[in-house]
Order: structure tokens, then C-alpha cells, then sequence
């Protein structure tokens, strides 16, 4: 994708309620994506990853700028990239009214398979996510973590050498997850799936991605591997303390750290060099501070930090 720029417009408010301005949601972004790779676009709440993605799959328009899959103009085509792109949306309402098996048969049906070829697909999907128990449900009777994974099971049919999944794991268990990402992992290694993966889950980025690209209100803020990512903090190491109840502020050894601290409830995560994590944690644990303290860990440093680092906004980053 090349200068990917789109802008909402500003709206007008009703019966006196305030409008809403303008707003850059995607603001010239750049980006190469490898055949087979898997490819996070990491941010918080507003960034623009969804707004980025709708442009990629051809279901909305860019303001200006040119997106490029597998050899086709997206923008002047848009009606070509249900051939290359499997779409995995925030939303679903489209299938809710149908049972798991149809909503994966149905998806191979539209997107080209003859009828058998859809239920050979839908009976393999849904024993490979582990769906067969619940295929003949409605998805809008299911829970919320199910549904998704119905949803996700119906992107995988009819093979497209894209998959585009905007938080695929949303709401769903351990064991769902694992099956979400072994099925990617699968589609990669087997066929040479590409795999666009929408996040703002900072821990299940670093264990799945290739490479990652961090957005921030509409602008890619830094594009790297994961380890990549983090050598940028390496000098970092962060240290966690996680008090009883609250923290002993009165405490000037505690008040000291505060300043360093990113607080979040009885949490409190600092990046500091090698010698002052040390100093820090010989501080808290050496003196009365202990008493008030519930646990703490020194680690190296995450994707979070680096999005830290960089100057994201700490909101809206989900951690596992
Ligand atoms: N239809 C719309 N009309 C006006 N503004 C919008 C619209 N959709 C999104 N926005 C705004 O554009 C910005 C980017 O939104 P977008 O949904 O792309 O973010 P996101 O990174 O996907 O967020 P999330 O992690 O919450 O899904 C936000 O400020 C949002 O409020």
C-alpha cells in the first residue's frame, strides 16, 4: 500500500449536542507486506487499523493512495479482492442467522465451490477448529467466543491466498485461540497463505508475527520484526510492582519511583536502565516498602514498552 490516505468527515451535532470534527483516520501510510508472511498492524483504540484494513480489502474507498495485492490495483478493482482476500470483519451480523455448518458452507458456495467441494471444506474446517459439536447451532445462539470462531472458520473456505483478520480472537478462550493460530500457522506453512493480522493484543502479536508495523492516529510510527522492535529499548529493563492495596506514596524511596511509573491500579510498570531497575527493586524490597507489596517482576523488554517507547498511548493496549 502506497500514501493510503482517508479522512472522515467532519459531522454537524443534533439538537445541540456537540458534532464531530474531522478526522485523519489513515494518514499517507506506507507499507510492504512478503508473500507468506504473517503481518501485524498493532495500536490502540482509534488508530486507524480498521479503517487501513477496509481500504485493503477493497470495501472502502481511499481518499487517495494505491493498494497493490498480488499484482491487482485494489482501489480501481475493489470487486477483485473477494478473489484474493479472505475477510474476517469486527462484525457478523451477516451470518448470525445461520447455523455454524451454513455459514461456512454458504461462504465456499459464494466464493466459487461446487456443492460438494463446500461441505468436503466445511466438514474439514469445523473439525480443524473444533466446531463440529456446535455446527448445527446458530451462530446467534452461541457465545460470543464461539461465534467468532464459526466466523473465523467460514473466512477458511474456499482458500484465498489472503487472509485479513481484524482481532480474530476477540473474546475467545485459551483453547480457541491455540486453534486460531495453529489454522494460520497452517494456512502459511501448507499453501503459502499471507496473513494480515489486525491487534491491539501486545502479547499475542509478539508470539505469532513475522513482523509488525505500530499505528498510531492514522500513521505507521515504526514497522519492524518483533525482536527488531525491542532491540530499540534493549538498554530498558522493565520492572513490575504490584502492590497489596495501594502504594505507600508516603514512603520517599516509593515516591521517588512514581515519577518514573506508568500506573495502572495496584500496577505500576517502569523502564529504567540496568543499574536503576536494580536500585529500584532493592529499594522497594529492602525497606518498609516491602510490607505494602504484593508482587514484582524485572523483565526484558515487550512489544509494549517499544510501543511505549515510540510514544503510543498506553489506552486501549489489551494485555493477555
Ligand atoms: N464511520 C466513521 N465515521 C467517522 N469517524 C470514524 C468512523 N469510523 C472510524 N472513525 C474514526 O476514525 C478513527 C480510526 O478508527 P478505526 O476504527 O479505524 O480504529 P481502530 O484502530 O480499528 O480501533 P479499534 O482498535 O478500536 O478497533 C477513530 O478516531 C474513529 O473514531
Amino acid at each position: 500500500m502506497r500514501g493510503l490516505t482517508k479522512t472522515y468527515p467532519a459531522a454537524r451535532g443534533r439538537r445541540g449536542s456537540a458534532g464531530t470534527p474531522e478526522i485523519r483516520a489513515t494518514d499517507g501510510i506506507d507499507l510492504d507486506v512478503g508473500r507468506g508472511e504473517i503481518f501485524g498492524l498493532l495500536g490502540p483504540n482509534g488508530a486507524g487499523k480498521s479503517t487501513l484494513v477496509r481500504q485493503l480489502t477493497g470495501l472502502m474507498r481511499p481518499d487517495s493512495g494505491s493498494v497493490d495485492v498480488l499484482g491487482h490495483d485494489l482501489v480501481r478493482h475493489p470487486e477483485r479482492a473477494a478473489r484474493l482476500i479472505g475477510y474476517l470483519g469486527q462484525e457478523s451480523t451477516a451470518l448470525d442467522e445461520l447455523t455454524v455448518a451454513l455459514a461456512a458452507e454458504t461462504t465456499g458456495r459464494l466464493r466459487g465451490l461446487s456443492a460438494r467441494e463446500a461441505r468436503a471444506e466445511r466438514d474439514a474446517v469445523l473439525e480443524e477448529l473444533g466446531l463440529t459439536a456446535l455446527a448445527g447451532r446458530p451462530l446467534k445462539k452461541l457465545s460470543g467466543g464461539q461465534r467468532r470462531l464459526a466466523c473465523f472458520a467460514a473466512t477458511l473456505v474456499g482458500d484465498r491466498p489472503v487472509l485479513v483478520l481484524d482481532e480474530p480472537t476477540t473474546g475467545m478462550d485459551p483453547v480457541a485461540r491455540r486453534a486460531v493460530w495453529a489454522a494460520v500457522d497452517r494456512r502459511r506453512a501448507e499453501r503459502g497463505a499471507t496473513v494480515l493480522l489486525v491487534t491491539h493484543n501486545v502479547i499475542e502479536a509478539e508470539t505469532v508475527l513475522d513482523r509488525v508495523a505500530v499505528l498510531d492516529r492514522g500513521k505507521v510510527i515504526a514497522c519492524d520484526t518483533p525482536a527488531g522492535l525491542k532491540e530499540r529499548v534493549a538498554s530498558e529493563v522493565r520492572v513490575e510492582l504490584v502492590w497489596r492495596e495501594r502504594a505507600p506514596i508516603e514512603l520517599p524511596e516509593v515516591a521517588a519511583l512514581r515519577a518514573d511509573a506508568q500506573e495502572s491500579g495496584r500496577r505500576w510498570v517502569l523502564r529504567l536502565a540496568p543499574d536503576a531497575a536494580r536500585a529500584a527493586v532493592a529499594a522497594v524490597t529492602g525497606g518498609p516498602a516491602f510490607a505494602a507489596l504484593d508482587d514484582f517482576t524485572l523483565a526484558t523488554p515487550s512489544l509494549e514498552d517499544v510501543y511505549l517507547a515510540l510514544g503510543g498511548r498506553m489506552e486501549g493496549l489489551v494485555k493477555a
